[in-house]
């Protein structure tokens, strides 16, 4: 066994007078996981896997922590647990159960009063949880995390279905997995089959111990699989867009998609709709597609005088094909003038429209700037949008 760090402290008691050992079985393979490396020491959510729940372990005032590791596996396990004390770690066994009875055997030295035995493939592991598991050894042996099944159940016969079995009968299993340490290592001491027990509860019931059941928590949930590792998408993104077009006479003005009648147009390669064009380069920011001159590039002769709701028609479904919805949008058009209110309305029910959504989810909004810069100067109008998509 070798000590990553020299142990700052060598026991602190999680409860007053009761000292707790956690054994945390890091010696698997990951094979179903299909990483570049044992699942374990793969970085997930910024750190490790293995990292997450010794470092919870260690925060709940399990000490030491144990960790079993595959063989060879030194210089990766050093690596994910440096600059932690209370951490050893040691060479697992063949089987899960073979690793935790021989991490039982090396920390027996300790003598801890409990001990607390983790899958490193469960990263997230609540306080609370360890809590109730503390808690549940005040009265109990032994005590495990469960959770209810919520779909009906059934054995399998090959590809087809035996029979049902009853789900209010059945818990789902997780760990970390709570015992009085001298009676789970005596069952580990006493199994004497093959050592494939799936769990240490299994072993602990097979010596005579009674488990109890405690609250677990799906957070608990233990990365088996390379959908587990699947990089997870934000939930929600945003984008913003600006566009400026030059006001000049003979011009038609069109703003988010409605004719407005001024004295002045928007000259462009399109109808020049600042704020429509505003609005698709949001969109396109929001899920990293470019912006409106990639897809709609002004040397085109096919989109000269070509009305802007087809470029925010084509961003609405990019934005569908990328799996978002549209949250929210917010248009700002800078201009002295015309004066924007009488549009508004006209002009939120348009965008809706386009884009497919309810009119409340849609701003139009309008400023001047004092007659400073090119806008006070009626040189031109800007406008600026922001949306927000949700995750579909
Ligand atoms: N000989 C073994 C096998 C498994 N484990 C640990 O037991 C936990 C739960 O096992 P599992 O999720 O099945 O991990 P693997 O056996 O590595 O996965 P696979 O079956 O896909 O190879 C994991 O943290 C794993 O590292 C262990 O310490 N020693
Ligand atoms: C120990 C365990 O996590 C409890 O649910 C489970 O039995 C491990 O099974 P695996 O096949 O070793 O992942």
């Amino acid at each position: 066994m070798s000590q990553i760090v020299s142990a700052g402290r060598k026991h602190s008691p999680n409860r007053p007078g009761v000292r707790t050992a956690a054994l945390v079985v890091a010696a698997g393979q990951g094979l179903r996981a299909g990483q570049p490396m044992p699942k374990q020491f793969v970085n997930w959510r910024g750190k490790p896997v293995v990292r997450h729940s010794v470092e919870a372990l260690l925060a709940a005032g399990c000490a030491p922590v144990l960790v079993m590791i595959p063989q060879n596996a030194e210089a990766v396990v050093r690596a994910a647990l440096s600059g932690l004390t209370d951490v050893d770690f040691a060479i697992g066994g063949a089987t899960r159960q073979e690793s935790v009875r021989l991490g039982l055997e090396a920390i027996a030295r300790e003598k801890p009063d409990r001990v607390l035995i983790h899958d490193a493939a469960r990263p997230l592991l609540p306080a609370e949880v360890v809590e109730r598991l503390q808690t549940a050894l005040d009265t109990h042996t032994a005590a495990i995390p469960v959770l209810p099944v919520s779909d009906s159940l059934t054995h399998a016969a090959g590809d087809m279905m035996g029979a049902p079995a009853r789900r209010e009968e059945l818990r789902r299993v997780q760990t970390p997995q709570a015992f009085h340490f001298s009676d789970i290592l005596a069952a580990h001491r006493a199994w004497d089959d093959a050592p494939t027990a799936g769990d240490d509860a299994q072993v602990a019931q097979a010596w005579g111990m009674e488990v109890a059941l405690v609250e677990g928590d799906e957070i608990l949930h233990k990365l088996t699989y390379a959908s587990d590792f699947a990089p997870t998408r934000a939930a929600v993104r945003v984008g913003n867009g600006y566009d400026v077009h030059r006001l000049e006479e003979g011009e038609e003005l069109w703003l988010c998609g409605v004719r407005v009648e001024h004295t002045h147009g928007l000259a462009g390669h399109s109808d020049a709709d600042v704020a429509i064009h505003a609005l698709v380069d949001a969109l396109l920011g929001a899920i990293g597609a470019g912006d409106i001159g990639q897809h709609f590039p002004p040397s085109d002769e096919q989109w000269k005088g070509a009305a802007s709701d087809r470029f925010l028609a084509h961003a609405a479904e990019l934005v569908a094909e990328a799996g978002y919805a549209l949250g929210n949008a917010d248009v700002t058009i800078i201009c002295e003038a015309p004066k924007i209110g009488p549009h508004r309305e006209a002009m939120r029910a348009r965008l809706a429209q386009i884009l497919g959504v309810d009119a409340s989810a849609i701003s139009v909004k309008a400023t001047t700037t004092e007659k400073l810069g090119f806008t006070g100067r009626r040189e031109g109008i800007a406008a600026q949008a922001v949306v927000s998509l949700a995750l579909l």
